[in-house]
């Protein structure tokens, strides 16, 4: 055993050390040849991204799938709102009914919201809060330019939605249950094994042939790669097997990649780490931010995404949500936080569907963070569960101060 006093002087030995690695490297990034040629890698990392766009099987020209929710405006961020699926796929206060679910996503949709998660058609014996999927499509107004998107594990998964869309048919005045399906993998097979019961080259073979049938049937298919820094059974991920996982899901025909720190333990570096690996062979334009909070860095890493091109964030309102892989993980990033932070700083935070014309729906060029904070109060209390959305939080304490302010004045006025 190495005596205490030896251990401490050979940790400030160490400490000493990394701290001059620390100001060498600095040192060499801001020496003017070192930033020429980071500047060179840079533009050469998008001229790859650009040509494997032109030439893979996501090329425009193909692909009438091709666009992600992006808008024309490069400062246009997305919001999946992922509340629904993700965000009640974990609660554990008993099962959620069809009504609160059905009450939950109409009321993001009036919110401004445009791509909501609705539910899954995955094993109920896996996720029981999402056995209601079929009758929580089936009841919700559906409104046209709207995307309810729901996940698929497989091809059993696949048929039941189809027969669901077949004895529901679409009609011009009353427009499909749904448009898009989302598959999933991970970029770890313990995960995979965890989830979906098979490694993660298995879950691409399964998941390959529903792409290939959820298009043919005029679907539009989003993927997923979960735990893209930190796997709660393997730890520190490598980001080129997140790279690799989410080509293959490009090419396979996905029109989006969205990439999960599934545990919510990523600091901003190490997302931005795993975003340069990623871009080296993909287009930012391709990909979607999924964040979770548990570590309370979810805005943070939301913050170091968007410069680098993904223009698409997930998101849960209340900041709903957990992960049943990683005890104490919370739920994703909340969707108020991340409006606030967006909120005058160039960006702007999309859900702009032009909306039909019916009262209860008006169209919204942005989402309506009040509103939000409305929804994100109504589903914690209706779930008896705790607020997760600082935001939330902190917008009620204004109105209550703000309202207590107002009963003073008016009894002054009285006076
Ligand atoms: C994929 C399976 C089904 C494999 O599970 P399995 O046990 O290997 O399935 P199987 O093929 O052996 O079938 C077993 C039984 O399940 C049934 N079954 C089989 N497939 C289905 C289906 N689609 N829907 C309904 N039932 C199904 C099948 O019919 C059979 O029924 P039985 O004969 O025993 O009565 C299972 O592992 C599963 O459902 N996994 C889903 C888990 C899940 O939903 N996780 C949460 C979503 S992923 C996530 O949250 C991460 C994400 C996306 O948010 C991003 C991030 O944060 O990182």
């Amino acid at each position: 055993m190495i005596p205490y006093p030896v251990l401490s002087t050979t940790a400030l030995v160490v400490v000493h050390v990394k701290s001059v690695l620390r100001a060498l490297r600095h040192r060499l990034l801001h020496h003017p040849v070192r930033m020429l040629s980071r500047r060179l890698a840079s533009h050469l990392k998008r001229v790859s991204a650009r040509s494997f766009a032109s030439t893979s099987s996501i090329s425009a020209s193909h692909n009438h799938w091709s666009t992600n929710h992006s808008e024309p405006s490069s400062q246009t961020v997305n919001l999946v709102e992922v509340g629904p699926r993700d965000g009640l796929q974990n609660e554990k206060s008993g099962i959620i009914s069809v009504e609160t679910k059905v009450e939950l996503i109409e009321r993001l949709v009036r919110a401004g919201v445009t791509n909501v998660e609705a539910g899954s058609f995955v094993s109920p014996k896996w996720v029981p809060q999402m056995a209601g999927t079929s009758e929580v499509l089936k009841s919700l107004y559906h409104v046209p330019s709207v995307h309810y998107a729901v996940l698929v594990p497989n091809a059993k998964g696949l048929s039941d939605l189809l027969s669901l869309l077949a004895s529901n048919p679409s009609s011009p005045s009353s427009p499909p249950l749904t448009d898009e399906i989302s598959v999933f993998t991970a970029a770890t097979s313990s995960f995979t094994r965890a989830n979906l019961n098979c490694t993660v080259a298995e879950s691409l073979q399964k998941i390959a042939p529903v792409v290939r049938e959820a298009r043919d049937r005029g679907l539009r298919v989003r993927g997923y790669v979960s735990v893209v820094v930190y796997c709660p059974f393997e730890g520190r991920v490598e980001s080129r097997k997140v790279r690799d996982v989410a080509k293959e899901l490009l090419e396979m025909g996905c029109y989006e990649v969205s990439l999960g720190d599934t545990v919510g333990q990523a600091r901003p570096h190490e997302v931005a780490e795993m975003l340069e690996e990623v871009l080296t062979e993909l287009p930012a334009e391709k990909l979607a931010g999924h964040f979770h909070d548990t570590y309370g860095t979810g805005v943070a890493n939301v913050l170091t995404a968007v410069p680098y091109g993904i223009r698409t964030i997930d998101a849960s309102v209340g900041g709903l949500g957990g992960c049943p892989y990683s005890p104490g993980a919370t739920g994703n990033v909340a969707t108020e936080d991340v409006i606030y932070a967006l909120q005058e700083s160039g960006y702007r935070v999309a859900g702009s569907w032009t909306g039909d014309s019916s009262s209860d729906f008006s169209g919204r060029g942005t989402v309506d963070l009040e509103q939000l904070v409305d929804i994100g109060w109504w589903i914690s209390e209706k779930l008896g569960r705790q607020n997760a959305s600082r935001v939330g939080r902190a917008v009620k304490a204004r109105r209550e101060r703000e309202e207590k302010q107002r009963e003073k004045e008016k009894e002054k006025s009285k006076l």
